[in-house]
């Protein structure tokens, strides 16, 4: 492929997401689970870097109705950004590498008593051509994955007052269909996704650990809530899009 000047760093972020996001939490006692709403369960480990908090997150879910393509492509296409993301302010997409590879700079709104953050990253969406099988053995019909990392880029003329936080992020989407049997058309009730979100955000700059920690606490699962029905509701009446 090489389609673009980032594509070989793109690759391995890529490849480091298909070894160990796709490992789930509830295996191994590293991750502790702080919040599960029905079929969402959002883990978290505590880390701290120069100071900093920069707990990793890695949420689980299975979302009725919707395909892997579905989910990442609102996930990925900045044309809704502003309907489902509540934390952002503003955001631009300063370069556009490949049809489905853009590099965004955003800023986020300011959590008192924080400096406000701003991000900029390379955010692409691509096809997974042979699906991890999920560790219950079961074969998904597809998979489907975002990627979302800083990068460095001349045009940000980032806004002042905002210090850089940085992030390695990733939406891996898998679509199950049960056929309905006796040759009836696969419909949305045939249909449901499993994704694996993780992020890994560090704030840039010092930022008290109980405000950081309680805004991750309230965010994440509101982010992971208000996207998921978002995309139900989107794609509720479309033809299925695998
Ligand atoms: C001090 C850290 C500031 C901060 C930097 C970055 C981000 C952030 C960036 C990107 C993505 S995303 O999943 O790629 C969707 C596109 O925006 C999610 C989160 C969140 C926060 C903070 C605002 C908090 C937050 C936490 C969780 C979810 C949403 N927002």
């Amino acid at each position: 492929k090489g389609e673009h000047r980032l594509s070989a760093v793109l690759e391995k972020h890529i490849q480091n997401h298909l070894s160990d996001s796709l490992q789930l939490p509830g295996n191994d006692n590293t991750w502790e689970l702080f919040a599960e709403e029905g079929e969402m369960k959002v883990y978290r480990k505590e880390l701290v870097e120069d100071g900093l908090i920069c707990d990793p997150l890695k949420a689980i879910h299975s979302i009725k109705r919707v395909t892997a393509r579905e989910m990442c492509h609102y996930f990925w296409d900045t044309d809704v950004r502003l309907e489902w993301e509540g934390t952002i302010e503003s955001f631009r997409v300063l370069e556009v590498l490949d049809e489905r590879t853009i590099i965004i700079y955003q800023t986020h709104k300011r959590v008192w008593p924080s400096a406000q953050r701003d991000c900029l990253y390379l955010s692409s969406m691509l096809k997974i051509d042979n699906p991890p099988v999920t560790d219950g053995g079961r074969i998904p019909h597809d998979t489907w994955m975002v990627c979302n990392f800083s990068v460095d880029h001349n045009d940000a003329n980032s806004v002042s007052g905002c210090v850089r936080a940085t992030v390695e992020i990733c939406l891996i989407c898998q679509t199950f269909v049960t056929p309905p049997g006796d040759n009836r058309p696969i419909d949305r009730d045939c249909l449901h996704c499993e994704i694996v979100y993780v992020a890994n955000v560090n704030p840039g700059g010092w930022a008290p650990a109980s405000v950081l920690r309680a805004i991750y606490k309230r965010e994440y699962p509101k982010f992971l809530r208000r996207f998921t029905a978002y995309v139900q509701t989107k794609t509720n009446a479309k033809e299925i899009w695998f």
